[in-house]
């Protein structure tokens, strides 16, 4: 019998809460199978049993000498009720408090913790991943997000998945995808981007021979810029020490990439393209990467993209993308950090100072921290967790910069396997007649069949299809349910409709399940404003200059995920939780720092932005 006298009333509370609530039943499971079905996603060398504690596990913990039951992250004591002072007064408090486990939040928590700070994630949903989660139903493991996987390979310094996986001691199979994407274009463009980079460029240039040159030369200035990004070691570019650092090691490199910063990729392939064709082809390479034309698209990350693929390859995790944000989350807490979930962050708390030092939670529990790291959109970081406050000067810039891109519809399917030709590919982009409707929505479809290369996430003889397409939240608000359902169906069925004409015959007879997302859901599910897909220009933008980094206008409050630098995508979204860990650390003492240096680059930054 274990005797819990040693408990303070504080800790009896939250561990009698404990208890009721971990019955087998747990009622934040929504569906009472998801903890089993949880812990059979695959997930390479990290133990599905090893189940993140932070999901509720009960573990000793060392305290000053003496061993003491410690409830961990179901219900973090943060606050003692008792006498009134907060952890972090006391000397116990969190490093950090991430608000929201997506892929940008969980790297940079686990970044921090890896160097040695005492972190807290608190995530608003049942599992960690955000837009890189999954969801099961009737065998089937779905994706949320797109299945389309950079950042996984063993080379180079831009196989960020892989990194941030490694330093929480954790290394995920992969299948190695042959081809990014399969084009369906107007006028019979067919295109294949495979991962050999000169079957590629021999594909694109048979349907373009006189642009061969052009093509070339392009693409070739994308590897100028892949190759020197590839060369650096990746941290925070608001921190002087580190920054100053590449240049000298490496000042070509840094001088390329400076360069280019300010620079879109349509007008570089301009200069070298004339064909009308081939830059709306360009146009849909980049829509990929940013749901805007290549004039809109920054060079820099069109480069990453255009390159990466032929580098290190598209490769997908076996179990599903979830793996990652599970791997992540498990790690956070083996580093000794916590993750909360269930727990809806309403507001960030500021001292008298206007220093942000903590969070409170719909059911008005608080936490402390020295600093609060924002996973939520900076619409969602500065509107609604800040409401009420003035709105800092920066993030006034960016709003006038950057909108918030439109949502998206999205399709889950389970299909009979016999509706797909031998040798379908597993990721594919159509739009069938009109270059014009590109960015419209649902003028183009995205779709991915995963289970084309990894047939365990479907039951026996079944494929999984993922459809979205773009969708505006305007299209979808102010109608009763009934007519959101209707609308729900006829959106969908138009959709396989084209499907069927376009790629695979018969798809509507073989459909075993189907579930439509609108953008709703995703605001919802993924607690992001009008479910938007993330920031946009609003006209044509200086390339990256007017993306902000990871510091805000509030003292202690920084931004981590796709509203900051370098934009959309996992891989980019694990940069700026590097960046954002490195800034961090080295504000709290765990990196070295040079309070001058500082000073003067963020003023200097903060001034390059406005030219943006
Ligand atoms: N193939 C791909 O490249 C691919 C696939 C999937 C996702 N993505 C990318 O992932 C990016 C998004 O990643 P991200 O890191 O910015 O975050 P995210 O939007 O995926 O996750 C944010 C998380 O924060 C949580 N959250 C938000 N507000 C909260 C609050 N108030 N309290 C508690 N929790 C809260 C959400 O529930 C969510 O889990 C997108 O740009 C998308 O392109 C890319
Ligand atoms: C600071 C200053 C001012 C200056 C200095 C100079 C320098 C040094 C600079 C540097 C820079 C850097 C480092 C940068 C970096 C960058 C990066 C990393 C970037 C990245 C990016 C990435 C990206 C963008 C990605 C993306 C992706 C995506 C989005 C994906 C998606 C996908 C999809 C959607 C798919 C499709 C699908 C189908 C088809 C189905």
């Amino acid at each position: 019998m274990l005797n819990f006298a040693f408990l303070s009333a504080p800790q009896k509370h939250v561990f009698s809460s404990y208890i009721s609530r971990h019955t087998p039943l747990h009622p934040t499971v929504q569906n009472p199978n998801f903890h089993s079905k949880f812990e059979s996603l695959a997930s390479g060398v990290c133990k599905a049993s090893e189940f993140p504690s932070g999901y509720g596990g009960l573990r000793e913990k060392a305290s000053r000498g003496k061993r003491v039951l410690a409830v961990v992250s179901s219900e973090p004591v943060v606050k003692s009720e008792g006498s009134g002072r907060r952890r972090e007064e006391s000397g116990e408090g969190f490093d950090a408090i991430v608000i929201g486990s997506g892929i940008g939040g969980l790297v940079a928590g686990t970044q921090l913790a890896v160097k040695g700070a005492r972190v807290l994630v608190l995530e608003k949903y049942v599992i960690p991943g955000g837009s890189s989660g999954f969801y099961q139903r009737d065998g089937y493991t779905f994706d949320v997000g797109s299945s389309v996987m950079f950042g996984f390979s063993d080379k180079g310094n831009l196989n960020l998945i892989t990194q941030a996986l490694e330093a929480v001691g954790c290394k995920m199979q992969v299948i190695p995808d042959p081809t990014m994407v399969h084009f369906h274009l107007p006028n019979n463009l067919s295109v294949r981007v495979h991962r050999e980079y000169e079957k590629f460029i021999q594909e694109l240039t048979s349907y373009f021979p006189h642009e061969k040159e052009g093509i070339l030369k392009f693409f070739g200035e994308c590897w100028k810029i892949f190759n020197a990004l590839n060369s650096l070691e990746l941290k925070s570019l608001e921190e002087p020490l580190y920054l100053f650092g590449q240049f000298f090691q490496k000042p070509v490199e840094c001088l390329t990439l400076a360069y280019y910063l300010p620079q879109n990729a349509g007008d570089i392939a301009r200069k070298y393209i004339k064909d009308p064709q081939l830059l709306s082809y360009i146009d849909v390479e980049c829509f990929l990467v940013s749901t805007v034309n290549a004039l809109q698209t920054p060079m820099i990350n069109a480069s990453m993209v255009l390159c990466d693929r032929h580098f290190e390859g598209i490769n997908y995790p076996i179990g599903g993308v979830g793996g990652i944000a599970k791997s992540l989350a498990k790690g956070l807490v083996d580093k000794g950090s916590e993750i909360l979930y269930k727990a809806n962050v309403t507001n960030i708390i500021l001292d008298e100072n206007g220093k942000a030092v903590g969070v409170r939670l719909s059911d008005g529990r608080e936490f402390f921290a020295k600093t609060i790291i924002s996973n939520a959109t900076r619409w969602d970081t500065f509107g609604k967790l800040l409401k009420g406050e003035v709105i800092p000067k920066e993030e006034e810039n960016f709003q006038n910069v950057y909108v918030k891109a439109p949502s998206f519809l999205s399709i889950h399917m389970g299909v009979k396997a016999e509706v797909l030709p031998p040798d379908t590919d597993c990721h594919h982009f159509v739009l069938e007649d009109d270059w014009t409707k590109l960015e419209t929505s649902y003028g183009s479809l995205f779709l991915s069949i995963p289970t084309v290369l990894d047939s365990s996430l479907a039951p026996e003889g079944r494929h999984i299809l993922h459809i979205f397409t773009v969708s505006s939240m305007e299209d979808w608000e102010g109608i009763g349910r009934e007519e959101y359902e209707a609308k729900k169906q006829f959106v969908a069925d138009e959709i396989i409709c084209r499907l069927e004409k376009k790629l695979f015959p018969g798809l509507k007879s073989s459909i075993d399940f189907m579930e439509v997302g609108t953008p709703k859901t995703h605001r919802r599910y993924l607690a992001r404003v009008d479910g938007t897909y993330g920031p946009m220009p609003r006209k044509t933008p200086k390339g990256l200059l007017g993306m902000p980094f990871n510091t805000t206008g509030v003292n202690g409050l920084y931004c981590v995920g796709d509203s900051c630098f370098p934009g959309q995508g996992v891989i980019a979204v694990a940069f700026s939780g590097v960046m954002c860990a490195h800034r961090v650390a080295a504000d709290i003492g765990l990196e070295k720092k040079s309070p001058v240096m500082d000073t003067m680059l963020l003023r200097l930054l903060g001034w390059l932005r406005t030219l943006a």
